[in-house]
């Protein structure tokens, strides 16, 4: 379960965000939208324990980020595949995170086939990767506990056709496993298809959430996202 209890974040005098609950139970896929500025990153960084809540708290299976026992095998995380280093190697990346989780090696080659990477390019550097090969790292990273909840920052970027539907598989398979699964994107359709329920926020604040057939009723996700966003510009109030 991920939950954020009124959240509410200003960074000398913007308010990035303003009030935000919502929870993302196990075994459910929440896609997390809002237009450019409205505070989605903001939000995930605060739940992986990046940034502090100016008031509120986010918290993974009841407990703030830094107080969970366990982190990689309770939170995965993807916020930004071009953080990783670009001097290491694939699989030295997954080496070095299992080794931190105290993991067999085995689980490297696991990762490596479960998020299609091949053996040649686990062994090419980062800094030669494509930003889908990085993003298809990350997502490995972020699955090397097998963690029970997943937040992930855009993870479709960067990814061709073949990806973004590899990825819409993958990350279906893991909520109806049971993981609770919360996902940021600007890619309405794709969203659309996997999640089943949706939190969409404009200027630090929660516009809209539930169920597509409750957000839509008969519409599309993109024109109720461009209903409920017309009037939030992209800077918070
Ligand atoms: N470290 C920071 N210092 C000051 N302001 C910040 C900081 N991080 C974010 N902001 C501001 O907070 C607001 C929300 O930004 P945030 O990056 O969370 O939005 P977002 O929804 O992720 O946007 P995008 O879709 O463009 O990535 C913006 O006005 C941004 O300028």
């Amino acid at each position: 379960m991920i939950e954020f209890h009124r959240v509410s974040k200003t960074y000398r005098g913007v308010r990035a965000l303003d009030d935000v609950s919502f929870t993302v139970p196990p075994g459910t896929l929440t896609g997390f939208l809002g237009p450019n500025g409205a505070g989605k990153s903001t939000a995930l960084r605060i739940l992986a324990g990046l940034a502090r809540p100016t008031s509120g708290s986010a918290t993974v299976l009841g407990r703030p980020y830094a107080k969970l026992a366990r982190p990689g095998y309770e939170v995965g995380t993807l916020l930004d595949a071009g953080a990783l280093h670009p001097g290491r190697t694939g699989r030295e990346v997954l080496t070095l995170g299992a080794l931190l989780l105290g993991l067999p090696r085995v689980r490297v080659g696991e990762v490596l086939e479960l998020v299609g990477l091949s053996g040649k390019e686990a062994g090419q550097t980062v800094g030669r990767y494509s930003l889908g090969m990085r993003q298809r790292l990350g997502i490995g990273h972020a699955l090397l506990g097998r963690p029970r909840a997943l937040v992930l920052d855009e993870p479709a970027n960067g990814l061709d056709p073949q990806g973004i539907r590899w990825m819409r598989e993958l990350l279906r398979g893991l909520a109806d496993s049971g993981c609770a699964v919360l996902l940021s994107s600007h890619l309405l359709h794709e969203v659309e298809q996997v999640a089943d329920h949706i939190v969409m926020i404009g200027r630090g604040r929660v516009l809209a959430q539930g169920s597509l057939d409750e957000l839509g009723r008969g519409r599309s996700l993109e024109q109720t996202f461009l209903d409920l966003t017309a009037d939030t510009d992209r800077s918070p109030a």
